[in-house]
């Protein structure tokens, strides 16, 4: 009798399943959404992304089902877009309707997502942090009043290539790089590192650690009806690497309110100025929200810049022609002058050109990720309002209908070209675009040319003994950025001066 009663429970879950799935299928069907692939019962389309590198699985189906692709991820509807018309449709014509965010589970720990400027609705707090990012944090004349302090880093990143040199040491090119560009970062907002001393690891952790928390696949994001409940326990766990982040935000806060009580001369830094928006009456940009814009600028900012320096190095060690073209510009172009700044940039075309290249190939956020506010249509197509929107930038950017010989590593495509990271041109989008487009792109500009071009003019860099005789492992790996599986390990020699 109970067996029956088992089996008969489980024939009718079935039966619901079933109907729930084919009403789903039905009803997609009328609302227009794009094709994809068939979504299974209750995982989607999960299993078709499965875990390895999802912006190159979804390519693949894009080659398939069309470069505006319907998936299911879990129980939650997206759409892929995977080619620069499409791109263009969704950042240019709709981008009012499609700036939102999706929530992301992990996100939330410590309350941070009603904090974070990067998950924030495109709202009125959002929108007053954005306009203080472009109109002063980031402005240009605010980064070239801060450039001493950042420089001063580049040296010490070039003192420690030097003694490696001079040991015959191999370097691993990710965390020499990483530490230059989350110094670099801390000095232009903070006026000092904030990972020097025993808290070197601290900061450097919070970021790596935190980073791969929120990138791991979350039951939460699937189905958001047991989201409360964080089943793997993701957000429990980010709790108080966030709580430490904030702890470290807050000392610098209240150092700098009580040098201010001291009379103590403004730094003009990223810092005061969030200080100052925050004293006027009926701002919007309180407490809270200044641990959010900092802690993600953090989170944002390092591992981006480090990975294209990493990825740059890569492509050049195997494409020495290359390498020595970018190497000639530095020669002419500075003459006898060994240090590389940041005002130099613009005389080095080639060194941009090649800085293009890498970030189209190598995209460090290989997809961003939208939510509709309302339903947008798009190429005859209905994205039907709180459908989540991925950008697979990869994709874009290895689209064959777009760019010739796409997965070749060619500088020369950029060479007297008027081509941006604005997001107006939407064949090349490796900070995105529309509303959301990346707040740190002047700086991160800024950091990577800097770093690499100082790299580059003052050594000269071989590959160890099994490198040499294999290349490059080029593999990627799927995280917050997309970076080289293998870190890449480089053996300088100091350039004859
Ligand atoms: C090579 C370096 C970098 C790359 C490739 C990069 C790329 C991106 C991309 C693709 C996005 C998503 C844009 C979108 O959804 O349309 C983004 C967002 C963002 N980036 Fe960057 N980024 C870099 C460096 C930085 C730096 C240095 C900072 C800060 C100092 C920064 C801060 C941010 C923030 C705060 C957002 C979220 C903006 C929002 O949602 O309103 N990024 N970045």
């Amino acid at each position: 009798m109970a067996a029956s009663l088992v089996v008969a429970v489980a024939v009718s879950f079935v039966v619901i399943l079933i109907s729930v799935h084919a009403f789903q299928l039905l009803s997609n069907a009328r609302r227009r959404l794009p094709p994809g692939p068939l979504p299974l019962p209750l995982v989607g389309n999960l299993l078709h992304i499965g875990r390895g590198c999802p912006h190159r699985t979804l390519a693949r189906l894009a080659e398939r089902y069309g470069s505006l692709m319907s998936v299911r991820l879990g129980v939650v509807q997206a759409v892929v877009v995977s080619s620069a018309d499409v791109a263009s449709e969704i950042l240019h014509k709709h981008n009012a309707q499609v700036a939102d965010r999706p929530t992301v589970g992990a996100w939330d720990a410590n309350g941070h997502h009603a904090n974070s400027i990067i998950v924030s609705p495109p709202h009125a707090r959002w929108r007053a942090l954005r306009r203080l990012c472009a109109t002063e944090l980031f402005a240009p004349s605010r980064l070239n009043a801060l450039q001493p302090l950042r420089q001063e880093k580049v040296r010490e990143l070039v003192r420690h290539v030097s003694e490696k040199a001079a040991l015959g040491e191999p370097v691993t090119v990710r965390d020499p790089a990483f530490t230059a560009s989350m110094n670099m970062l801390s000095r232009t907002v903070f006026s000092k590192d904030l990972d020097s001393g025993p808290s070197v690891r601290g900061l450097k952790d919070l970021v790596k650690e935190g980073t791969v928390l929120v990138m791991t696949p979350n039951v939460s994001d699937f189905y958001p009806v047991v989201a409360a409940a964080d089943l793997q326990g993701l957000r429990r766990k980010l709790t108080p690497i966030v709580a430490h982040a904030y702890e470290m935000i807050d000392k610098q806060i209240e150092q700098r309110l009580r040098d201010r009580q001291a009379g103590e001369p403004r730094k003009d830094d990223m810092l005061d100025v969030v200080l100052d928006e925050w004293k006027k009456e009926g701002s919007l940009i309180d407490h809270n929200a200044m641990r959010g814009l900092f802690t993600d600028l953090f989170v944002a900012g390092a591992d981006t810049s480090s990975t294209t320096v990493e990825w740059a190095m890569a492509e050049l060690l195997q494409n020495p022609q290359v390498m020595n073209k970018v190497k000639r510009e530095l020669r002419e172009v500075l003459g006898t002058k060994t240090e590389v700044e940041e005002s130099d940039i613009s005389q080095l075309p080639y060194l941009q050109a090649m800085v293009k290249e890498v970030l189209r190939l190598h995209p460090p956020v290989a997809m961003t990720y939208y939510r509709a506010e309302a339903t947008v249509e798009v190429q005859g197509y209905q994205i039907p309002q709180g459908t989540i929107i991925i950008l697979n930038i990869s994709a874009v950017h290895r689209n064959e209908n777009t760019w010739d010989n796409p997965d070749k590593f060619e500088p020369e495509r950029f060479m007297n070209k008027e081509r941006e990271f604005s997001g107006k041109d939407c064949r090349l989008i490796p900070f995105g675009g529309g509303r959301r487009i990346c707040l740190g792109l002047p700086l991160a500009n800024r950091t990577v040319h800097t770093i690499l071009a100082s790299l580059l003019h003052q050594f000269e860099w071989n590959l160890p003994e099994e490198g040499r005789s294999n290349g490059v492992d080029m593999a990627e790996k799927y995280g917050v950025v997309v970076s080289l599986a293998t870190p890449l390990k480089v053996i300088p020699q100091k350039c004859a001066s």
